[in-house]
C-alpha cells in the first residue's frame, strides 16, 4: 500500500480517496498511480516534510529528500538501534542475526513525524528516522565519493601552489597537522619542512600522523646504493615509476622519503598521479578501465641476499574500484615487480595488455610527471595506492630514509580531526 504524508490533508481524506478533491498533491504527474484502492494514511505535523511510502511483500520503498530508496526486510530488522539490538555506548550490534527470520516482514509500519515505526511480528518494535535512512541507504551511498580528491597532472599540481607544513607546526598544532593531512587527502602527496635532517625527526613525523608499518625491509629504514637487499632500489640505477609492495595482499598505504644526504648528481624523484591517468583511460577507453579492474594478478618479491629470504606474493588488480559507486581506491602498478601472468585466461591475455599499454602511455605522458629533488630537511609523503613514484639516476653517495606507514591509522587520524576520509 502507498501512504503519502500530507499534514493538511487528513481531515479530508475520504473526500480525497472518493475522488472529490483536488490539491496540490493531486498536480502532480505521478500522483494518481501511486494510488492503489486500499490506502492508509498518516498524519504529519510538518507541511514541509515530502515522504512517500509503500510496503510491498518484499521490501519497503521510500521516496525522501529527492531519493527512491528500497530496503531489504532483514536489513531493516538487522539494523534496529533499539537498546536490545545495539549498544550506543560501545556503537556495537548485540542482534545476533542468524536469528532473524529471512521471510520476516513488518506487522505494521507507521511514521510520527520523522521517524518511521516497524512493528515485527514478534511485537519487536524498529524505529528510524528518515534522515538517518536516507544517509546509510546504499541508494545515497552511491551518489557519494568515500574519498573526494583532486586529480593532477604536472601543471595542474604545480598551479595548485600547495603549502607545504612546517616541521613545528605539524608536530604541535592540530591546524599544521589538519592542513597536512587534508592536502594529502587531496592530493596523494604532501611535504613536511623544516625537518632535522635524521632518521629520528622522520620516525617522529610517521609517529604523529600513523602507525608506522613494519615491513620486511625494517620499521625505519635507511638505504643507500650498496645492494645490501635484493632491490633496484638498493642501487644508482634510475627506476621507472611504479607503486611500492604490490606483492604484499595489502600494499602499504604510505610511504615516507626524507633524503638525508646526497653528494652527487641526478637522484630526482618522479611522481605521477596514477588516479589521474587510470581517469583518462575511463574516458578514453572506458572497456579496457573495466578489464584492468577485474583481472586479478600476482606481484612477487624473490629476495636471496646475505641473511635475507623471503617470497611474498600479492593478487589483485591493477586498478581497485568500489563496486557501488565505481570510485577507483586503489592502484596496483609495478612492472619490475609483476610476476608470470598465469591468472588470466588465453583469450584475455592480449586484451590485458592492450589496457595495461594503455594505462602505461597516460602514466609516461611527461606533462603527467612531476619532479622533484628530495633535500635535506624536506620530508615526502607519498600514497602508495595512488600516486606512483620512480627516481632518476644518479652518482654519488645517496642516503634515504623513511618507513611504510598503515593506512587504516592514517585516515583514522584523518577522520579524527575531522576531515571525510
Ligand atoms: C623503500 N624500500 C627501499 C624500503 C623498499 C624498496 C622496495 C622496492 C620494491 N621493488 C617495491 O617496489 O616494492
Ligand atoms: O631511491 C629513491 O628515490 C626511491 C626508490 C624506491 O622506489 C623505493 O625505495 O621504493
Ligand atoms: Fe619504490
Amino acid at each position: 500500500m502507498w501512504c503519502r504524508r500530507l499534514s493538511h490533508l487528513q481531515s479530508r481524506l475520504q473526500d480525497l480517496l472518493r475522488g472529490r478533491v483536488t490539491c496540490w498533491a493531486l498536480q502532480q504527474p505521478n500522483f494518481k498511480s501511486l494510488f492503489p484502492l486500499a490506502i492508509h494514511w498518516h498524519h504529519t505535523a510538518s507541511k514541509s516534510l515530502n515522504c512517500v511510502w509503500q510496503q510491498h511483500e518484499d521490501h519497503f520503498e521510500l521516496q525522501y529528500a529527492n531519493t527512491v530508496m528500497r530496503f531489504n526486510y532483514v536489513w531493516l530488522r538487522d539494523h534496529c538501534r533499539s537498546a536490545s539490538c545495539y549498544n550506543s555506548k560501545t556503537h556495537q550490534r548485540s542482534l545476533d542475526t542468524a536469528s532473524v527470520d529471512l521471510c520476516i516482514q513488518p506487522k505494521t509500519i507507521r511514521l510520527d513525524e520523522t521517524t518511521l515505526f516497524f512493528t515485527w511480528p514478534d511485537g519487536h518494535v524498529t524505529r528510524y528516522d528518515l534522515d538517518w535512512l536516507v544517509k546509510n541507504s546504499y541508494e545515497g551511498q552511491k551518489q557519494k565519493v568515500i574519498q573526494p580528491r583532486i586529480l593532477w597532472n604536472a601543471e595542474i599540481y604545480q598551479q595548485a601552489q600547495v603549502p607545504s607544513v612546517d616541521f613545528q607546526s605539524f608536530l604541535e598544532t592540530k591546524e599544521g597537522l589538519k592542513n597536512f593531512l587534508q592536502n594529502f587527502l587531496l592530493y596523494g602527496i604532501a611535504f613536511v619542512e623544516n625537518v632535522p635532517p635524521t632518521q629520528e625527526h622522520t620516525e617522529k613525523l610517521a609517529e604523529r600522523i600513523s602507525l608506522i608499518r613494519e615491513t620486511i625491509y625494517g620499521r625505519m629504514w635507511y638505504f643507500t646504493s650498496d645492494f645490501s637487499r635484493g632491490d633496484t632500489a638498493y642501487t644508482k640505477l634510475a627506476l621507472d615509476r611504479h607503486t611500492d609492495t604490490t606483492y604484499f595482499q595489502e600494499p602499504c598505504g604510505i610511504q615516507v622519503f626524507h633524503c638525508l644526504k646526497h653528494e652527487g648528481t641526478g637522484g630526482r624523484t618522479l611522481l605521477v598521479d596514477g588516479f589521474y591517468a587510470a581517469e583518462q583511460v575511463l574516458q578514453k577507453a572506458p572497456e579496457e578501465f573495466e578489464l584492468l579492474s577485474n583481472v586479478p594478478l600476482k606481484h612477487e618479491y624473490i629476495e636471496n641476499v646475505g641473511e635475507c629470504h623471503n617470497h611474498m606474493i600479492g593478487v589483485g588488480p591493477v586498478l581497485n574500484i568500489y563496486p557501488w559507486n565505481k570510485e577507483l581506491y586503489m592502484i596496483r602498478y609495478n612492472n619490475y615487480d609483476r610476476a608470470v601472468i598465469n591468472t588470466v585466461p588465453y583469450d584475455v591475455v592480449h586484451r590485458w595488455y592492450t589496457a595495461h599499454r594503455t594505462l602505461t602511455i597516460e602514466l609516461r605522458k611527461p606533462e603527467n610527471e612531476f619532479w622533484v629533488k628530495l633535500k635535506p630537511g624536506r620530508v615526502l609523503f607519498i600514497d602508495n595506492w595512488r600516486v606512483l613514484h620512480g627516481r632518476e639516476s644518479f652518482t654519488g653517495y645517496r642516503q634515504l630514509c623513511g618507513c611504510y606507514l598503515t593506512r587504516d591509522d592514517v585516515l583514522n587520524t584523518a577522520r579524527l580531526l575531522g576531515l571525510q576520509a
